[in-house]
């Protein structure tokens, strides 16, 4: 068996993307207010919209500080940015949502998202999603680097340099393979389990393009951000 060891450097790209990871969270009083008193769908909605502003902005944050990402060409940042916000903050959502909030947080957070207008053929995969993110147990590195890699996506649309991406995503891969032997050595497969989630993600984001084609017909409203970033209106 190969002896696994994270090298300095690695240690060193972890740490950096950790704390960039845990740096930038969405604003407590957001999610609190969820929690607080029985909405109607409406405003359920709006109240997941703001969270989604938030989860855009903070997004960004995490991805400025993915060592390398500035150095990449201007409009593949934005191109990448554009490309993963949807894949980034489900799988983020999920993350969230799977860790232990105090009892009764997540029922309740979650019979918010329940009521909130969206289409039950997309809240059952949703919630199937963050089932089984939380199913994996990930450490706060693996979700990190697990969030950079989808963002570091060679292939997403209009990408000029895919190379200079794929490298940098190699880099990641190679370091949460090395996390997941290291943090889960019975389960021989966690890190293929882990890729696989990405697979998933991708489901869920041709999803959301469709649950942004309905909102828009009866006519919910997104803030500019979330204009910009999912390309609706
Ligand atoms: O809102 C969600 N939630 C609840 C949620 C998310 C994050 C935090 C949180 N707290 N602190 N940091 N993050 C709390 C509750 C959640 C949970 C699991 C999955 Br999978 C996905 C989701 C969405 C993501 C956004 N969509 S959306 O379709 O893009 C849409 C936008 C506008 C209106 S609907 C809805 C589902």
């Amino acid at each position: 068996k190969e002896k696994v060891e994270i090298n300095r450097e690695q240690r060193a790209l972890m740490k950096a993307i950790v704390d960039a990871y845990n740096r930038h969270q969405i604003p407590q009083d957001v999610a609190k207010k969820l929690l607080q008193d029985q909405y109607s769908p409406e405003e359920n909605f709006l109240l997941l919209t703001e969270m989604a502003t938030s989860q855009v902005q903070v997004l960004v944050e995490f991805t400025k500080n993915i060592p390398g990402f500035l150095s990449l060409d201007r409009e593949d940042q934005i191109a990448l940015l554009k490309g993963s916000a949807v894949e980034a903050m489900f799988l983020r959502s999920a993350q969230v949502f799977s860790r232990k909030m105090p009892t009764g947080h997540t029922d309740v957070l979650e019979e918010r998202v329940r009521k909130s207008g969206i289409p039950d053929e997309f809240m059952t995969p949703m919630f199937n999603f963050y089932k089984s993110i939380g199913e994996l147990h990930m450490v706060q590195e693996e979700q990190a680097i697990l969030t950079a890699i989808t963002i570091l996506t060679p292939d997403r649309p209009y990408v000029k340099d895919p190379q200079a991406v794929e490298r940098l995503q190699e880099t990641m891969l190679d370091v949460l393979r090395k996390l997941c032997v290291l943090q889960h050595p019975q389960e021989q497969q966690y890190f293929a389990r882990l890729l696989g989630r990405l697979t998933e993600l991708r489901t869920l984001s041709h999803y959301h393009s469709e649950m942004l084609a309905s909102w828009r017909m009866n006519d919910h409203k997104f803030t500019p951000l979330l204009c910009e970033i999912w390309d609706v209106q």
